[in-house]
Order: structure tokens, then C-alpha cells, then sequence
């Protein structure tokens, strides 16, 4: 996953094509020629943290905050999910940017899939040079294998750095995602995240009472101990991600010696993990038509609290994480879902449908036991106004834990 091979080339080829044009931005801080020189380097933030944890509000905060950098951002996406993570992911007041597109303070989205480091400087061959990147990868992710990528690369000589390693960490789930218990003994994604990190975000604060969170920053105290060479990373406590950005941006946590201490944290974190959970999995479907907003309530709930929604061997499904974009009858606008194990919420974007467009339901799921057919049947019969009513899936008698 570290390095572009050909068909990733090929990828980007044809994501290229689909680009619109960059414009480049006119702003005050340019004419004053701040821009970095021809050796300068670029600095990398990765933003880290468990499915749901606040990556894509943290990233869309610095994005609204920070108005004299030209940052990238890249989503590092896995699996099928990304068509509809792409358009979910980078949002503004609420507007939708699809991939490639450039926001008004002068920054460009990009989607590179398990991008490697001469992806992103071709990136920046083709599309000019940016002050800043900033690189989101999935939830499920080890940091670490992406930070090793720029280790390898700083001996090779690269146009851009790591800066520092920003982990999310939720305070409603954040305890149970770090006591996850995982065959063979495994060190679980969310330890290996918050290890990893150089500033810890403890987000979602207004979710939780104090006693949850001291016991929150103890756990995470303890395994930043166990991970960290260079002693402690540094750890604030946010809502809706949104930190003072001298916290985030230019750390310089790597520099000089110190990735020294990268390669130490790595050796600590990654050993021979696979980087990636096997059985979670992301399943992601398109339907026609329009959800009643009662109905769709209910096939929610059925998935995320009721817990009783089966797979085809019987297993009950997990739900971690759900997106999606849908269309609710009578509402001209398109409603996002966004769900984090019990908790969701849906919500209007300033986006209307298409009046003579067919509206199509988009959702991902991201979770155990999932199965697309089930799903995809499930949200059909229940929500869409072409299938029979049904409010339950479980097996009677038999309750999912
Ligand atoms: N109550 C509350 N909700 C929040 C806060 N920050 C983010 N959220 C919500 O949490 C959900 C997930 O936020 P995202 O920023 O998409 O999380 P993410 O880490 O990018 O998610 P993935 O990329 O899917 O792993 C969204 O519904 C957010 O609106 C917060 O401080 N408090
Ligand atoms: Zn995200």
C-alpha cells in the first residue's frame, strides 16, 4: 500500500481526467511571495483516530479555519465505500465537495487510494504546489503504515515531510474501541492510533460526563506511555474537533533526530500486524426511490439499537459506522445519514435533488456480519415506498447481544 504501483497510476490517471481544472487563488499572501521556494518541503499532517472518532470534522475545521495555506487533502480510502465516502467526506457549511474540487479559502480535495508518497508529489506536479497536506486516513487504518512511507522517503529525498501524526479519539466510544480484545493477542487499531499520535484530540465532549472522560484520559495516558519514546504526545479535549490550529499544524514532530523515535513507535505499533481488521468490513449500496422518513427511522434502528438484523449464516449484524446520502419524500433537499454504533442523526444539506433527475439512495456501512443482499433487501422492502412494510428481521426468541 506505500508505494504507487501501475494500476494505482492508472487510477489516478482516471481520476485526473475527471478533475476539474485548479484555479489557482489570488491572495494577498501570495503577491507577498511567501510561497515556498524550490527546496522548501512540504509539511503532512496525518489525521488518525477510529470510525466516527471526528477526522473529517477536524479536517473541514482547519479547512473553514486556516485561510492562508493552500492545503491538499487526501482521504486515504480502502475498499468499496468510497464512492460515497468521497462525496460525503469534505464538506463546507454544510455544502458537498466531490474529489478535485477547490474550496473558497484556497484548498484542493483529493482522493488518492492507498496512496503512496510519488502519488502525492505527482499530485503536485500536476497541480501545482501546496503549502500544507493534510491526509485523513480511514478509521480502520494503522497509522503507522502510512507514516512509514515518509520514513522510507525521507532518505530518498522527498518534496514533502511528515509533520505529525493528529489522532481523533470519541468520548462516548473511545474507552470500548480501546479495549477491543483481539485474537492472538493483537495490539487493537485504536491503541496503535493513539500511540502513534504526536497530539491526541479527545473530541465529542459534550457526550459524555467528567467521570466518563477521566477514565478516558487515564487509558489513554497509559498507552501513550507504552508506545511513546519521546514521552508523552500531547492531549486536548474538543467539540466538533475544533482546536486551536497551532496545536495541529507545524509540529515538527519528526524533526532531526526524532525519526529516530518514528521508527521506534513503528517497531512498537506495527511489529507484523496486519494493517487493516479482517472482519470489519465496509458493504456500500445505491437504491431508487424515496425513503419515508419514518420507515427509514425504523430500518435504523433496527441495525443500530434493536440490534436485530441477521446476516445470511444468522450471525447479527454490527454496525460501526453508517453514511449515506438518501432522499426523504417530500423534502426537496438531500439528508444525510450519519450514524456511529447507537448514535445518528440525519440532516438536511442546503442541496436539492434534481428536479427531473431519478433520486437515488446512497449509503455505506461499515460494521460485522455485514451482508450487502441483506442490506440492501432490508432497506428496500422497509424504507423505499415499492416494498412491503416490515419493522423487525430478528429471529423470534432469539435476541442479538
Ligand atoms: N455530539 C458530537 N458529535 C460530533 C462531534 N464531532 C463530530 N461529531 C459527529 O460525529 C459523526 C462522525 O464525524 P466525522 O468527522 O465524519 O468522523 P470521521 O472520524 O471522519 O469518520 P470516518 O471517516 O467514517 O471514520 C458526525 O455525525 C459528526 O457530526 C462532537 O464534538 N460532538
Ligand atoms: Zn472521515
Amino acid at each position: 500500500m506505500l508505494q504507487a504501483n501501475g494500476a494505482e497510476a492508472e487510477e489516478e490517471e482516471q481520476a485526473e481526467e475527471d478533475c476539474p481544472e485548479l484555479v489557482p487563488i489570488e491572495t494577498k499572501r501570495r503577491e507577498e511571495e511567501e510561497k515556498p521556494g524550490p527546496g522548501a518541503k512540504i509539511p503532512v499532517t496525518i489525521i488518525s483516530g477510529y470510525l466516527g472518532a471526528g477526522k473529517t470534522t477536524l479536517l473541514n475545521y482547519i479547512l473553514t479555519e486556516q485561510h492562508s495555506k493552500r492545503i491538499a487533502v487526501i482521504l486515504n480510502e480502502f475498499g468499496e465505500g468510497s464512492a460515497v465516502e468521497k462525496s460525503l467526506a469534505v464538506s463546507q457549511g454544510g455544502e458537498l465537495y466531490e474529489e478535485w474540487l477547490e474550496l473558497g479559502n484556497g484548498c484542493l480535495c483529493c482522493s488518492v487510494k492507498d496512496s503512496g508518497l510519488r502519488a502525492i508529489e505527482n499530485l503536485m506536479q500536476k497541480k501545482g504546489k501546496f503549502d500544507y497536506i493534510l491526509l485523513e486516513t480511514t478509521g480502520l487504518a494503522d497509522p503507522g503504515a502510512v507514516a512509514s512511507m515518509f520514513w522510507v522517503d525521507a532518505e530518498l529525498g522527498s518534496d514533502i515531510y511528515l509533520d505529525g501524526i493528529v489522532t481523533v479519539v470519541d468520548s462516548k466510544y473511545g474507552l470500548k474501541h480501546l479495549a477491543e480484545e483481539k485474537a492472538g493477542g493483537l495490539i487493537n487499531e485504536a491503541t496503535r492510533q493513539v500511540a502513534l499520535a504526536d497530539l491526541i484530540i479527545i473530541n465529542k465532549t459534550d457526550l459524555v460526563p467528567e467521570e466518563d472522560l477521566s477514565q478516558l484520559r487515564t487509558a489513554i495516558r497509559y498507552r501513550i506511555m507504552n508506545g511513546s519514546i519521546n514521552g508523552l504526545g500531547k492531549i486536548l479535549e474538543t467539540q466538533r474537533s475544533r482546536v486551536d490550529l497551532s496545536n495541529v499544524l507545524d509540529l515538527h514532530a519528526f524533526d532531526g533526530l526524532s525519526g529516530i523515535s518514528l521508527q521506534k513507535k513503528l517497531q512498537y505499533v506495527s511489529a507484523t500486524q496486519p494493517h487493516l481488521d479482517q472482519n470489519i468490513i465496509t458493504v456500500t449500496f445505491e437504491a431508487p426511490g424515496n425513503a419515508k422518513e419514518e420507515s427509514l427511522n425504523v430500518f435504523i434502528q433496527n441495525l443500530l439499537w434493536e440490534k436485530n438484523v441477521r446476516n445470511k449464516d444468522g450471525h447479527c449484524m454490527e454496525v460501526i459506522r453508517l453514511k449515506g446520502l438518501v432522499s426523504i419524500k417530500d423534502r426537496a433537499q438531500q439528508v444525510i445519514v450519519q450514524g456511529v454504533h447507537e448514535l445518528y442523526d440525519l440532516e438536511e444539506t442546503p442541496v436539492s435533488w434534481d428536479d427531473d433527475a431519478q433520486r437515488t439512495n446512497r449509503l455505506v456501512f461499515i460494521g460485522k456480519n455485514l451482508d450487502k443482499d441483506v442490506l440492501k433487501q432490508l432497506f428496500m422492502a422497509t424504507v423505499t415506498e415499492t416494498g412491503k412494510q416490515r419493522t423487525t428481521h430478528s429471529k423470534e426468541g432469539q435476541v442479538c447481544p
